[in-house]
């Protein structure tokens, strides 16, 4: 099957700014894709090359085996949401719903009704005048009625509070049951992301610092609790990511394809933030 996106060392300079750096990933189709790192690591430039938005500096970039942007047809099968769930503050929530069926072959005006009046938005309501969380809702409306085959939202969940977050993550669950697309979406909020990715792309200094099946990454990566005795007695092929020290005491997380005793299962936030810190450490 043909991965929704496809690199080979790509990067992206801004002048004398490397924002992404040899980035190779394969991301297989029929995922929910968490894509973290701290404020500066690359996330949007990522994301923005992959709408073709922005232009690699070097390297190669397939998005569901074409060039990204590359025509009304490429264009019509990607869905994007930008940072801040940027709506027309001017045009009525109706109004987005018009524009988006003239602009888009594949509209489907059935959902986007559907979810305009299950959010309880009201048709005639100027955008500007929407909340945050309205705001990011719309957008989602808009580019999950597109029908494309892949939505990419740039940290969706960023203006939501804590309900409005569970709400939209379980709205998202349900388009992708609904709809079978895939989906990239960034955040800072680990949490967020485990309750609903199966595939983790973790990017920091405008590196990929790790990137994999959720399952596959939690399968071999083990965190080690205690005064770090353990780590002298790690088995042959097993790689310390992160040790941190605090005033509870200690922990380690250690990548190692078999077991290693006394050590526990790691979940999805040890895993994103050991690689995060890891990276920070090395700054
Ligand atoms: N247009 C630009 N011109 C120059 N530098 C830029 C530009 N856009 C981004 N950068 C720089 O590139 C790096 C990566 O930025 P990017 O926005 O991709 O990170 P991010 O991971 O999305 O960050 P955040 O989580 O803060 O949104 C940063 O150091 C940023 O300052």
């Amino acid at each position: 099957m043909t991965p929704v996106i496809e690199t080979a060392q790509l990067s992206k300079r801004y002048r004398h700014k490397t924002a992404l750096a040899d980035c190779t990933i394969a991301v297989p189709a029929g995922r929910i894709v968490g894509l973290v790192g701290p404020n500066g690591a690359g996330k949007s430039t990522l994301l923005s090359l992959t709408c073709g938005l922005l232009a690699p500096t070097s390297g190669r970039i397939e998005v569901l085996g074409g060039r990204p942007a590359a025509g009304a047809a490429q264009l019509a099968r990607v869905g994007f949401v930008a940072q801040d769930a940027p709506v027309y503050a001017g045009l009525s929530v109706a109004d987005h719903l018009r524009l988006g069926a003239r602009l888009n072959p594949r509209w489907d005006a059935a959902l986007a009704n559907r979810r305009i009046d299950r959010l309880g938005l009201d048709p005639a309501q100027k955008a500007g005048r929407l909340s945050g969380g309205q705001r990011a809702q719309l957008a989602l409306t808009v580019a999950a009625a597109k029908r494309g085959e892949l939505l990419i939202l740039d940290e969706p969940v960023a203006s939501l509070d804590p309900i409005a977050r569970r709400a939209f993550l379980h709205d998202l669950l349900e388009f992708v049951a609904e709809l079978g697309v895939s989906v990239v979406l960034s955040s800072h909020l680990l949490g967020d992301l485990a309750q609903v990715c199966d595939h983790l792309i973790v990017l920091a200094g405008g590196r990929v610092q790790v990137a994999g099946d959720v399952a596959d990454l939690l399968a071999v990566h083990h965190r080690l609790t205690g005064d770090g005795a353990a780590l002298d007695a790690l088995p042959a092929g097993a790689r310390v990511v992160h040790t941190e020290r605090t005033t509870l005491g200690g922990h380690a997380i250690v990548r190692c394809d078999g077991p290693i005793p006394g050590a526990q299962r790691a979940d999805l936030e040890d895993v994103g933030l050991a690689y995060m810190m890891a990276t920070e450490a090395h700054r």
